[in-house]
């Protein structure tokens, strides 16, 4: 396999072509856009990248996840991209192309919900189409979680069909039987589909930037009928049904009661969570990462005040009741706080 911390400028010689290359990072919940995103900042060598993240979610928890590196990182706003595409949107890639220090490429983290498709078609309607390069749309699949269901979810599936290449992630947790069974499942959306295979989206740079996938041709006639109904875009999360509540607090959580609070009472329609807890018991932050019937804890330290900011996303949540139990484990304000050792805990 290519080693991922190979020289990136020697195998991208031709940077720029014409216009910016950008690069599109989609997939569900969960899948590890995110991840794949720290990965390419890890090892992207020389590289100027500039990173656009959209959160679901009204706390980018995600911003708060990637690897410190000195690209140019703008977070997008509250809301799933491809429902507020307007012009917020196309600014901030006029923003990029206009830094003072010249960037070589864009890549752009979409929601876990979001449609790729006005996300494309933003880039090709607009004068976005004569600065930028739409080099690939990325999606990224949970190997252990998907199925043929499709999490019940259209964007899912969209985000598919207007894939380039699929990255069948966590593969580590998934058996072959159900490997070769998603491989048939996607190619039949797409057939002779390019799919690669990773744990922990780990993939060599070369075979997912500047690899000139997207064919721009296949969507120029249906750009008038974007133009006319961009609308239709708006309100797709209400046909899939998801929501989310967040919670944040000053206030250290009691870890006994946290973890009832997991084990007892999180709801089975919580699909997806994600936060930075904080404990009374430990002098860790930690990050918490839940996606579908997984979760795990890990001890970091903090770079910033102690907190709680947490995300839930789910169908029909109910977010008064999940946030009274997130209230009942906070630390009531006159115990101490006390320190000791707390492992890294984890379900799955
Ligand atoms: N076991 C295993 N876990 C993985 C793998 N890839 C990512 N994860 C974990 O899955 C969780 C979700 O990964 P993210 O990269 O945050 O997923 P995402 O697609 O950005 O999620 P959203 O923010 O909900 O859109 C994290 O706890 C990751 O560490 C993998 O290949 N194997």
């Amino acid at each position: 396999m290519t080693p991922l911390n190979f020289n990136l400028s020697d195998a991208l010689p031709s940077l720029p072509k014409s216009g910016m290359p950008v690069t599109i990072i989609t997939g569900f919940l969960g899948s590890g856009k995110t991840t794949l995103l720290n990965q390419i900042l890890q090892n992207k060598d020389n590289l100027k990248i500039a990173v656009l993240v959209n959160e679901f979610g009204d706390i980018n928890i995600d911003e708060q996840l990637l690897i410190s590196v000195e690209s140019d990182m703008i977070e997008l706003g509250n809301g799933c991209i491809c429902c507020t595409i307007n012009d917020s949107f196309i600014n901030t890639v006029y923003q990029v192309l206009e830094r003072e220090e010249k960037i070589d490429y864009l890549v752009i983290e979409t929601t876990g919900l979001a449609d790729p498709f006005p996300i494309i078609m933003t880039f090709l309607s607009t004068e976005l189409n004569f600065l930028t390069r739409l080099d690939a749309i990325i999606t990224v699949v949970d190997a252990a979680g998907f199925d043929a269901k499709h999490f019940d979810s259209d964007a899912a599936l969209r985000q598919i069909r207007y894939a380039d290449m699929v990255i069948l992630n966590k593969i580590d947790l998934a058996t072959e039987d159900k490997i070769d069974k998603l491989k048939a499942f996607i190619k039949e959306i797409k057939p002779g589909f390019r799919i690669l295979e990773s744990e922990y989206s780990r993939v060599p740079l070369p075979l997912i930037l500047d690899i000139g996938l997207t064919q721009t041709d296949t969507y120029k006639a249906e750009i008038p009928e974007f133009r006319r109904n961009k609308s239709a875009f708006n309100n797709h999360l209400e046909g899939d049904g998801f929501s989310f509540v967040s919670f944040k607090s000053d206030c250290p959580f009691e870890l006994e009661k946290f973890e009832h609070f997991l084990s007892q009472q999180l709801p089975s329609n919580v699909f997806r969570a994600k936060g930075i807890l904080w404990f009374q018991e430990s002098p860790a932050r930690h990050i918490f990462q839940l996606s579908g019937p997984r979760y795990d804890i890990q001890g970091h330290d903090w770079t910033t005040n102690p907190k709680n900011e947490l995300v839930f996303i789910g169908r029909d949540l109910d977010e008064s009741l999940i946030k009274q139990q997130l209230n009942e484990c906070l630390v009531k304000p006159n115990v101490p706080h006390q320190f000791s050792l707390l492992n890294v805990f984890s379900k799955g």
